[in-house]
């Protein structure tokens, strides 16, 4: 059975105008593999899923404004390069070729090849090979590597650059047994209490804290052992940032919340009950969402309102209204100032790990399956009824279901529905979500 989780991410880091965004759209607008059941969830170009041969990755450009002095692109470059140094599995970085090699390219080179993490060095409007190839030998004076020759807007090698973009992924069979402890990402709107909220686990635990050697991106990583039980928690705190402006501010935010979700099994979203939930809680709930990661909702501060006997209930309906993607996700409120229910949050991450990555015997989802048929008629139209073959789990984190049925255009999503809320019935699989593929099968009699 395949585990889902783990995708590996791609940075794009560059100076303004080499053409990230070409790159970006040729890739995405091809290659996307779109998830329709996040309504609500506007896509920006922050980040895109993308498939290449038989390997998918999630990719994201560290970029956006544009400034207007060469200080300031450099020391904006930096952090952009930062950010891909802590996210990322491997790094494009695009130069372009008409502008030359300049001095900004040359500064982050040096920072990307300290990180040692895999950097693919690109030149960009490379719009005739025979024209401009002696321009990009130029580039290997960075001393990154060899320079990839493309044209982002002629879409010309992209391909050869995709091969070698992905032969710098981790292995899968090693990256599979080497390391099974549970992760946990802690994310949420910067002032939320994330930081108070690992801090105060941590410190009720009296664990082992370590900063995992290797790679800086691990730095944020925190080994937790509870109950003998060890964890590893994922921690997007410290996106506060003086003088930034707001779209930038949120496009960090978003691009650290990808990073950390995509190496997660189970999400904490911690919402600032003073504050209420908001449509930035919703963006990031769709990260989670789109990723299949099991998922907690922790409304924190709770101390800090005021409260009669029905404002859990209320505040619970307004989170349930504004998240209505993911009616699976566990509620739980919680205080990290007073410790309120922090031991109730431990509990809810095991138990949502534990569903995240539950597996059903075939038998029994095909019982359940036909007792669900037996009790609400599949849909017919046009004369023909559809039928329900047969169900088999293929996968888990999220729990993946296969369901055989006569004609793909007559499984409806409500129907679809119906059958998941059966399974839900039967096995809780609280916190996660569930994925189900419908394939065609000819009748059989
Ligand atoms: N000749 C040529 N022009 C290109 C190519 N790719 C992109 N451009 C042009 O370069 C300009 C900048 O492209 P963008 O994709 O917006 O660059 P960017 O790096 O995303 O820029 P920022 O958003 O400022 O970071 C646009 O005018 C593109 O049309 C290319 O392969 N050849
Ligand atoms: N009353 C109350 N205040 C809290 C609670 N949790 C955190 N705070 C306060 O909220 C503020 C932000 O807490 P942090 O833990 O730094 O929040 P964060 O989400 O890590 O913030 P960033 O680093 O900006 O992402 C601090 O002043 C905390 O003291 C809580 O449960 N109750």
């Amino acid at each position: 059975m395949s585990d889902t989780t783990r995708k590996p991410i791609v940075a794009v880091v560059g100076r303004p105008n080499v053409g990230k965004s070409t790159l970006f759209n040729a890739l995405a607008g091809e290659m996307i593999s779109i998830v329709k059941d996040s309504p609500g969830i506007t896509r920006d170009r922050i980040y895109a899923d993308v498939t290449w041969l038989d390997r998918a990755f999630t990719l994201i450009d560290t970029g956006g404004i544009e400034p207007d002095s060469s200080d300031i692109i450099l020391s904006q470059m930096r952090e952009q390069a930062q950010i891909a140094i802590d996210t990322a599995d491997v790094i494009l970085f695009m130069v372009d070729v008409k502008q030359g090699l300049v001095d900004s390219d040359s500064k982050v080179a040096d920072m990307l090849r300290r990180s040692h993490k895999p950097v693919v060095l690109v030149v960009n409007k490379v719009d005739s090979f025979d024209k401009f190839m002696a321009d990009v030998y130029e580039f290997y004076n960075l001393g990154i590597g060899d320079p990839n020759p493309i044209s982002a807007a002629n879409r010309m090698g992209i391909g050869d650059l995709l091969d070698e973009v992905i032969r710098h992924f981790p292995d899968r069979s090693e990256a599979e047994d080497e390391d099974d402890r549970p992760r946990i990402a802690i994310v949420g709107k910067p002032n939320v209490g994330k930081s108070s909220i690992i801090n105060k686990l941590i410190g009720e635990n009296r664990v082992i804290v370590s900063d995992i050697a290797g790679t800086t991106r691990d730095a944020i990583d925190t080994e937790v052992v509870h109950n003998g039980k060890e964890y590893i928690f994922i921690d997007t705190a410290g996106l506060r940032r003086k003088n930034k402006i707001k779209e930038e501010l949120e496009r960090y935010m978003i691009v650290r919340t990808v990073g950390a979700v995509e190496r997660a099994d189970v999400v904490v979203l911690v919402i600032d009950a003073q504050e209420g939930v908001t449509e930035q809680d919703a963006k990031i709930a769709g990260i989670a969402h789109e990723r299949g990661k099991g998922m907690i909702i922790a409304v924190n501060k709770w101390d800090a309102i005021e409260k009669d006997d029905k404002t859990i209930y209320r505040f619970q309906e307004k989170v349930r209204n504004t998240l209505a993607f993911m009616p699976y996700a566990e509620i739980i409120f919680i205080s990290a100032k007073t410790g309120q229910r922090l031991p109730k949050l431990f509990e809810t991450i095991d138990a949502v790990i534990e569903n995240h990555a539950l597996r059903i015997a075939t038998g029994v989802l095909n019982e359940i399956m036909a007792e669900a048929v037996a009790m609400q008629q599949p849909p017919s139209d046009k004369g023909k009824r559809l039928r329900l073959y047969y169900i088999t789990q293929a996968a888990v984190k999220p729990p993946t279901f296969v369901i055989f049925v006569n004609d793909k255009e007559l499984m409806h999503f409500s129907y679809t529905r119906y059958i998941e809320n059966k399974i839900r019935e039967a096995f809780g699989f609280r916190g996660t979500p569930l994925k189900f593929i419908i394939r065609e099968r000819k009748e059989t009699r």
